[in-house]
């Protein structure tokens, strides 16, 4: 089988992860691997199509290339669905929190592209949240979390490595992101 790359987005929550793993779906034909979560659907998600939702139990039973923990929940990707969407003969797509990118970067090398999504504003995270539909509470408890003042900032691991990318105009965004696709496929010819 012919491995492709799995482009990992990585960022603070709104920052546009998920909005730009879209793009690269639709745009490039990415195969957007559909990651496992312990925390309660938004308005709007569908099991299957933005996550696998589980139970603790039912997570606790997949066999994870990593998992973490981010504002409570449970988060994790596997192996096979990796190979799954590179089957299709076509690039992977994965969001990621940046301990998750971490981890994707030393276990499978130059095969994760990297890209790191942050705003000028950090107060404009919070309006696309609630823009976004999801609840006060749940954007309260975002905020508080960790791991979301840990994500604002490129680990050290990541610098050198990652991407970095300013979402505040979608246009200069997609530019840079077309820009970035360019070139890993001029590294791979
Ligand atoms: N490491 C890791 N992080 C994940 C996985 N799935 C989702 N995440 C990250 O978990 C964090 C929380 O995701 P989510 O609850 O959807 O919040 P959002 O960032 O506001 O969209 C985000 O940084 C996601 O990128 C996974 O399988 N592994
Ligand atoms: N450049 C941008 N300008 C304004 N709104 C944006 C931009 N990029 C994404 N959004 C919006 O911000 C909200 C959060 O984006 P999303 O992709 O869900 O973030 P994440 O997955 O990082 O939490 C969504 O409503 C999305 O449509």
């Amino acid at each position: 089988m012919n491995f492709g790359k799995v482009f990992v987005i990585a960022g603070a929550a709104g920052s546009g992860k998920t909005t730009v793993a879209k793009y690269l779906h639709d745009r490039y034909k990415m195969e957007r691997v559909i990651t496992h979560t312990t925390r309660a659907s938004r308005p709007n998600e569908r099991d299957g199509v933005d996550y696998h939702f589980e139970t603790p139990a039912s997570m606790n039973r997949l066999h994870l290339l990593e998992s973490v923990e981010y504002d409570h929940h449970l988060y994790g990707s596997s192996l096979e669905s990796l190979i799954t969407g590179w089957q299709t003969g076509h690039d992977d797509v994965i969001v990621l929190d940046t301990k998750g990118a971490i981890t994707y970067h030393q276990k499978l090398g130059d095969r994760a592209v990297i890209i790191f999504l942050t705003v000028s504003h950090i107060a404009s995270l919070a309006h696309r949240m609630v823009k976004r539909g999801d609840e006060l509470r749940a954007v309260h408890s975002r905020l508080k979390s960790p791991e979301y003042h840990r994500d604002l900032h490129l680990p050290d691991e990541l610098k050198g490595i990652a991407n970095v990318v300013v979402n505040d105009s979608w246009s200069q965004t997609t530019n840079q992101i077309d820009q970035i696709v360019r070139r890993i496929s001029s590294e791979k010819d």
